[in-house]
């Protein structure tokens, strides 16, 4: 056995290893390594006779996988969250990659509120999904408080889902600050990226089942007051 022989095992130990990856980038990483080991072994193993066809074609494969290396680096890349948006990922949006929620973001913006800004309005059709992330809404019926939503809890979602009017009128009642998702832009992104659904149903789902819970926590609490103001003599 000579030099080449070791390196060439060496390079097809290599190959062995990226197989044995799970991540996709080190797979690659370390093909190209050996591709580039088997250029240097083809080039130089018969002195003055390089083996022009196995160099072109661990050429072919060093540009395929830096290709894609390059896709995978853009990818990554783009999926980093910072601040705001990566509290509202890990609180809110989790059922999102975060390559996921930067589309989503994409067709967001972030607003602030006074006090007693009317968000939504009872058997309008809202415009906008609304998450809101700081500060707190009034839910009205009938001029009435029935409820609130606060902080990572969304406005509207009912509607989205529903494509119904407005089924309560929301009105800040502090300085509040909201992720407005347009329902036109939205559904335009939904369109084109259809596995967004399932995550964005997956979300406004768990919301809808915590607002239902926290009614019938109320419901309960009022029900247990009821049988003793009854009792109670006028
Ligand atoms: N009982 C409730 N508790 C919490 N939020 C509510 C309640 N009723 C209505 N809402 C919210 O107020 C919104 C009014 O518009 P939507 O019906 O689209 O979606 C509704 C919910 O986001």
């Amino acid at each position: 056995m000579g030099f080449y022989d070791y390196l060439s095992a060496f390079s097809y130990s290599l190959i062995a290893l990226s197989y044995i990856m799970r991540d996709i980038f080190w797979l690659r990483v370390i093909t190209l390594f050996a591709c580039f080991m088997d250029i240097y072994i083809y080039f130089f193993i018969r002195p003055g006779q390089p083996m022009w066809i196995q160099i072109a074609m661990n050429l072919v494969f060093i540009a395929i996988n830096a290709y894609q290396l390059a896709i995978l680096l853009k990818e990554k890349k783009a999926s980093v969250l910072s601040g705001e948006a990566k509290i509202i990922h890990q609180q809110v949006f989790q059922a999102f990659s975060p390559v996921e929620f930067k589309k989503l973001l994409d067709v967001a913006r972030f607003e602030d509120h006074p006090k007693d800004h009317c968000l939504v309005r009872t058997n309008e059709k809202p415009c906008d999904l609304m998450l809101i992330l700081q500060g707190e809404a009034a839910i009205l019926a009938n001029g009435n408080k029935v409820s609130a939503v606060g902080n990572k809890q969304f406005l509207g979602e009912m509607s989205f889902l529903t494509e119904q009017p407005a089924s309560a009128t929301a009105v800040t009642s502090q300085p509040t600050r909201i992720l407005r998702l347009p329902h036109a832009q939205l559904d335009a992104l939904l369109k084109k990226t259809p596995e967004l659904k399932a995550p964005l149903h997956s979300v406004l789902g768990q919301d809808v089942a915590l607002k239902l819970k926290k009614m019938n926590h109320d419901k309960h609490a009022t029900d247990a007051v009821v049988p003793v103001a009854a009792a109670t003599p006028a």
